[in-house]
């Protein structure tokens, strides 16, 4: 993630911005309008110098009241020419830029959704965050505003010099080689802000993250009384963020001074120039008002340069931090051509000879696993902690792929059943109970919008979750991180009843009773029973009494199923699985 080590080349700053045109395409025409407003208010503007030098090289130096009327005239006509073009560029430019960021933002968002989950392990989400909002911000004012007045000023920058040419060559060519320093040191000033700004941008990123891990590890923070450590670690990387801002201001600052300098300079020039020639007779009163006045609105232009440029720099690097984004592999996708194929309700699973690895140096989670769930059958993973239980369940759903071997629904790979459709035939329930700021409704009808009330009311009752209807607004009160908080066990209850919901062919539930009372989980156990004989399930236990809801047990160690048999046989024969109950069960045993 740390690109802003080398300095891309120039064309590798072009390209970054050409990934933009994609979004700008359906948008040509507003955007050519807007490119015709802004040149044509420019050439409008432009026509005011040459009337100038006509009204003193005519009326002026030979008296001619009458002649003033139609060169005023025509002022006036380019003037309100230029209003009427500015109002059309604006009008075109906010259009575009809107549209375009609303497609880039839904891309964007699309992606983050549709990346695997190892994606987002691996990526802070501080990180992903910065780049949907402040990078996405600086494409939206660099699309919005300064990529028009780049090609407008550039373009009034040329059209400016060939009016200064045929005006008075020798000076215009004087003119013009003073842009040759400007443009050296302002490319050297670029790539080094280029540079400057990618680490400034990933600097921001980091300190997202941060910001994000403080406010949602809130009560372990205040717990453990680490406020200080904490705030430390912030402080170090805004120091940091600091100082890399200070770094880029500082190149901006200089590429700002040279190009501030560089019209104070020339117009020194042109003014000793100018009067030179006219008293030599080379050039008119006239002419020298108008390489004048044209040179004055070059100043903008020049001026302008400095800081576009680097906005323009500014903006590859965000384009480049997005497209990281964009371009990062979908690996749990739809094979090309995957059909929906019939799976029945319940449905067989079975895990042949499967194996995975996270990526990167570690060995295998797990290896060689085979294990099969006959259709209705539940089975309680047990192992130690950190032995690959989660793991395990989170292939059947693909949220991560097997690395080796196959995961079968009534012996269909699951990877040669669309997406949708395996995420319709199967329900999870984390121990991590997620909800999102919705109405309790929404949430539990997150994978099944189309569930009738009945089947609300039945997963409310198997969940024991009928104290939503004590809410304020029942089943439309607003829950999650912008709502009422709910404690860690009606999470939990909810969670199982959004798993449960419309009785799964498949259910996987990853210890989804582990924060209720001994009292309610019998009660959501008693209920569960009812949904699990109809259900092919794999549950995740470090309970007894979660364990005593399967049919069968199976023992993961060392990466693999170690032994599988009912909870008597495995209490009575294995060793591992005996410690492994006792020290749960000696923990329930001091419960009151
Ligand atoms: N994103 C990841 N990258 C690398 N290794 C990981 C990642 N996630 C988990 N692991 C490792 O994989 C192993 C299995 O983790 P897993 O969460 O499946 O264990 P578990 O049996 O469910 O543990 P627990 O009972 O504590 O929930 C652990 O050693 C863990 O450190």
């Amino acid at each position: 993630m740390d690109a802003a080590a080398t300095p891309p080349d120039d064309r590798g700053r072009l390209s970054a911005l050409l990934r933009l045109w994609p979004y700008a395409r359906p948008y040509r025409g507003l955007i050519a309008l807007t490119f015709a407003a802004a040149l044509l208010a420019t050439l409008a503007q432009l026509a005011v110098p040459l009337i100038t030098a006509a009204v003193v090289d005519g009326p002026i130096a030979e008296g001619d009241r009458g002649g003033l009327v139609p060169l005023l005239g025509l002022a006036l006509v380019f003037g309100v020419a230029e209003a009427g073009l500015f109002f059309l560029r604006r009008w075109a430019m906010t259009q575009s830029c809107l549209a375009i960021e609303r497609d880039l933002r839904g891309a964007l968002y699309e992606r983050l959704q549709r990346l695997p989950v190892a994606f987002h392990d691996r990526w802070p989400s501080g990180q992903l965050l910065s780049r949907a909002s402040s990078d996405m911000s600086t494409v939206r004012r660099f699309v919005g505003f300064a990529a028009v007045f780049l090609a407008v000023n550039l373009i009034t920058c040329v059209v400016v010099a060939v009016l200064l040419l045929i005006t008075y060559w020798p000076l215009g060519i004087a003119v013009l080689l003073t842009t040759v320093p400007l443009t050296v040191l302002g490319q050297r000033w670029e790539r080094r802000y280029n540079v400057q700004s990618r680490r400034v941008q990933d600097e921001q990123g980091e300190l997202a993250t941060d910001v994000e891990e403080a406010v949602q590890g809130i009560r372990v923070v205040k717990s453990l009384g680490r406020r200080g450590l904490v705030f430390d670690r912030f402080d170090t990387k805004a120091r940091r963020l600091r100082r890399l801002e200070l770094d880029k201001v500082r190149t901006l600052a200089l590429l700002w001074c040279v190009f501030e300098l560089h019209p104070q300079v020339t117009l020194a020039l042109i003014l000793v120039g100018g009067a030179a020639a006219v008293s030599t007779g080379a050039l008119t009163v006239g002419g020298m008002v108008a390489f004048v006045a044209l040179f004055t609105v070059l100043l903008w232009p020049i001026l302008s340069l400095g800081w576009l440029f680097a906005f323009a720099q500014e903006t590859a690097s965000a384009c480049d931090r997005i497209g990281e984004l964009l371009d990062e592999p979908l690996t749990v996708t739809d094979r090309p051509g995957v059909v929906p194929q019939p799976v029945g309700s319940p449905a067989r699973l079975a895990f042949e000879g499967v194996g995975f690895r996270h990526p990167g140096p570690a060995g295998p989670v797990l290896s060689g696993v085979d294990l099969v769930v006959e259709p209705g059958e539940t089975v309680a993973l047990v192992g130690a902690t950190g032995s690959g239980k989660t793991t395990l369940t989170s292939l059947v759903g693909r949220l991560h792929d097997v690395t080796e071997g196959r995961v079968t629904l009534d012996g269909v790979d699951v990877r040669d059943l669309p997406l949708t459709q395996l995420r319709g035939i199967v329900a999870v329930a984390f121990e991590e109970a997620t909800l999102f700021s919705m109405s309790v409704r929404e949430n539990l009808t997150l994978g099944r919008p189309d569930a009738a009330d009945a089947d609300i009311a039945e997963a409310l009752r198997v969940a024991q979750a009928e104290f939503v209807r004590d809410l304020p607004w029942g089943l439309d009160t607003r829950i999650g991180e912008q709502g009422l908080s709910l404690s860690g066990g009606q999470r939990q209850r909810l969670a199982l009843a959004r798993a449960v919901l419309g009785r799964p062919s498949v259910l996987v539930l990853d210890d989804p009773l582990s924060a209720l009372d001994v009292h309610t989980e019998a009660l959501v156990e008693r209920a569960l029973r009812d949904v699990l004989a109809g259900t092919t399930a794999l549950v995740v236990a470090h309970r007894p009494s979660t364990v005593l809801l399967a049919d069968r047990v199976a023992l993961l160690a060392g990466g693999r199923i170690a032994a599988v048999g009912t909870h008597s046989e495995l209490l009575a024969a294995e060793p591992t699985y005996r410690d492994l109950l006792a020290q749960e069960s000696d923990l329930a045993e001091v419960i009151p």
